[in-house]
């Protein structure tokens, strides 16, 4: 099972060490990737993504002990995914983010080889499957939508999830957080490039559509202290602080990446 095996970041217990636990480290269809933009093809046939967020779904912020999630409803088709690459309706089961120990690291995927000191992943699961559970089995079953955070003005949408990191700070810990609207953390433009991945934290599952927006979104410096102020630690254990919760980019393996823009 997938709780049994215990994994992080660190040097014993990090992304070179996962194919020891979960095997399916090295398969064909990894997340994340280096995205080139010269060597994506345009498909005019990608449709525009549509988002439908409803506020009221949002339900608690909590420390997962590999990052922090903010959790929607998902019993109803009021938080969902359409259009884009994917067919179909994909719920909205939660959101998270990966960041580094400093502003030059912390993204999953790169952008010719450039990391961005964040990035949002917004996850979720194809209405076809019963449950987020079955769905992240199925080669078609979610879909995470990722954003780069870039260094530059405050961003006042992210403020409210960082202002209520205070009360989640060690592993374990939850808090409600509701009326939170997670259309506000998209960026103006929805062009995106798209690729066949996985999770990118074991169990690793080779069962995702990735849709990687290629506009960033703001952060500042202080505000990226603030997700540093996290800890990786549950209260009582060995104090240590949650950053570079990443995993480097993977092989391509013969993938195509689209993208949906000119
Ligand atoms: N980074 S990503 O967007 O690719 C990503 C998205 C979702 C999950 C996830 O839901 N993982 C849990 C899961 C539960 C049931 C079936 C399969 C997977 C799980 C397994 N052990 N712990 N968890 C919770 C967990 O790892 N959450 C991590 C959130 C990002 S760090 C992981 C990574
Ligand atoms: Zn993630």
């Amino acid at each position: 099972i997938i709780m049994s095996h215990s994994w992080g970041y660190g040097p014993s217990d990090g992304p070179e060490k996962w194919c020891d636990g979960f095997p399916i480290a090295n398969g064909p269809r990894q997340s994340p990737i280096d995205i080139i933009p010269g060597q994506t093809s345009y498909d005019s046939t990608l449709k525009p993504l549509k988002l439908k967020y409803d506020p009221s779904n949002s339900t608690e912020i909590l420390n997962n002990g590999h990052s922090f999630q903010v959790g929607f409803v998902d019993d109803v088709d009021s938080s969902t995914l359409t259009g884009g690459p994917i067919t179909g309706t994909y719920r909205l089961k939660q959101f998270h983010f990966h960041w580094g120990a400093s502003d030059d690291r912390g993204s999953e995927h790169t952008v010719n080889g450039i990391k961005f000191p964040c990035e949002l992943h917004l996850v979720h699961w194809n209405t076809k499957y019963p449950s987020f559970g079955e769905a992240a089995s199925e080669p078609d079953g979610l879909a995470v939508v990722g954003v780069f955070l870039k260094i530059g003005a405050a961003n006042p949408r992210l403020q409210k999830v960082l202002d209520a990191l205070g009360a989640i700070k060690s592993k374990g810990k939850q808090t409600t957080f509701s009326n939170f609207d997670a259309k506000t953390l998209l960026p103006c433009s929805l062009d995106y490039w798209t690729y066949d991945g996985s999770l990118t934290t074991p169990p690793l599952l080779e069962s995702v559509t990735w849709i990687v927006l290629k506009e960033p979104i703001s952060v500042s410096p202080t505000q990226m202290g603030k997700f540093r102020s996290l800890m990786f630690s549950g209260d009582g254990e060995a104090p240590c602080c949650m950053q570079d919760n990443y995993r480097p980019p993977q092989p391509l393996k013969g993938r195509k990446v689209r993208r949906s823009f000119k």
